[in-house]
């Protein structure tokens, strides 16, 4: 049975992941259970523009991006990083292939609504599911780098958790899997902090309310509780550096939080 899932992979982690990580990919994909991967870089986007010595801050979880900051955005992401995951997949013995947003408008974008204040941060408004398939038909697994495009030609900095679940809800998968650098959604209960299994929408919206989540983790839920108002049955939360994460989530379940309807 053919199965896809969308798998977000974070900055956090990227460098982390073992090759049994990049193994267990190449074993789901023999098996037909085909992935498309949009990966982040935050840190390494950072590292970078410090090196460089160009200044840069968040404004509510988003990157304040100028055409100087843009340009190494795309730079580390489409460049570095992208070309990093699609090496470790062909290390690992399956076949991937590399795209950022722009090319063949794969991902379109317009401003952010206070675009104004933080500058070239786009939200996606559509996705070219065909370009993704036709990849995946010729048996590559898609690695996206989230830069977006506009009619103008005009480059957006998307967060890559936004840009995966935009892609997730085009291509009306199954699941989308965040892979970050914490097992799942963590909660304080009695004074112990606990992975929470399972999460529903109106859980979050509390969480997010009463500060137990925060910072990185808001656009992922953000994301997730985008993404399952549509065809995207569940969006599963995971540690990537967990010995076959990512065949537990698919072929097993009760793994990390799962992020459900109800
Ligand atoms: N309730 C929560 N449970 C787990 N992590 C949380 C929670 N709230 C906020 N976080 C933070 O979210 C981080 C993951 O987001 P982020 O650092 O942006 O990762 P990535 O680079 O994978 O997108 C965690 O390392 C943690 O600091
Ligand atoms: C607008 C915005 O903030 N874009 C992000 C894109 C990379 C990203 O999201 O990477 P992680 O998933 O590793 O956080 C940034 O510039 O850092």
């Amino acid at each position: 049975m053919e199965q896809r899932f969308v798998m977000k992979c974070g900055g956090s982690t990227l460098a982390a992941l073992p090759a049994s990580f990049f193994e267990d990919l190449r074993d789901l994909q023999a098996r037909g259970v085909k992935a498309v991967i949009v990966h982040g870089g935050g840190p390494a986007i950072s590292e970078t523009l410090g090196k460089l010595g160009i200044e840069s801050e968040f404004v509510g979880g988003l990157r304040k991006t100028s055409n100087e900051v843009l340009d190494v955005v795309e730079m580390v992401l489409a460049g570095r990083i992208n070309k990093e995951i699609v090496r470790r997949i062909q290390q690992s013995g399956a076949k991937a292939l590399g795209l950022s947003g722009v090319d063949g408008e794969l991902i379109k974008a317009q401003p952010v609504a206070n675009a104004a204040e933080i500058g070239f941060v786009g939200d996606v408004t559509d996705v070219n599911a065909a370009i993704i398939e036709g990849v995946m038909g010729m048996g590559y697994i898609p690695v996206i780098a989230p830069i977006g495009i506009d009619a103008a030609a005009q480059r957006y900095n998307i967060n890559a958790d936004t840009a995966a679940g935009a892609v997730a809800s085009r291509l009306g998968v199954e699941r989308m899997i965040v892979v970050t650098d914490v097992p799942g959604i963590m909660k304080t209960v009695n004074g112990e902090k606990q992975v929470l299994p399972s999460v529903t929408v109106v859980e979050i919206e509390a969480m997010i309310a009463s500060g137990e989540i925060y910072g990185g983790m808001i656009p992922k839920v953000r994301a997730a509780i985008a993404c399952i108002q549509g065809d995207v049955k569940e969006v599963v939360i995971v540690n990537g550096d967990m010995p076959g994460v990512l065949s537990k989530v698919v072929l097993e379940g009760g793994i990390g939080t799962r992020i459900v309807q109800q």
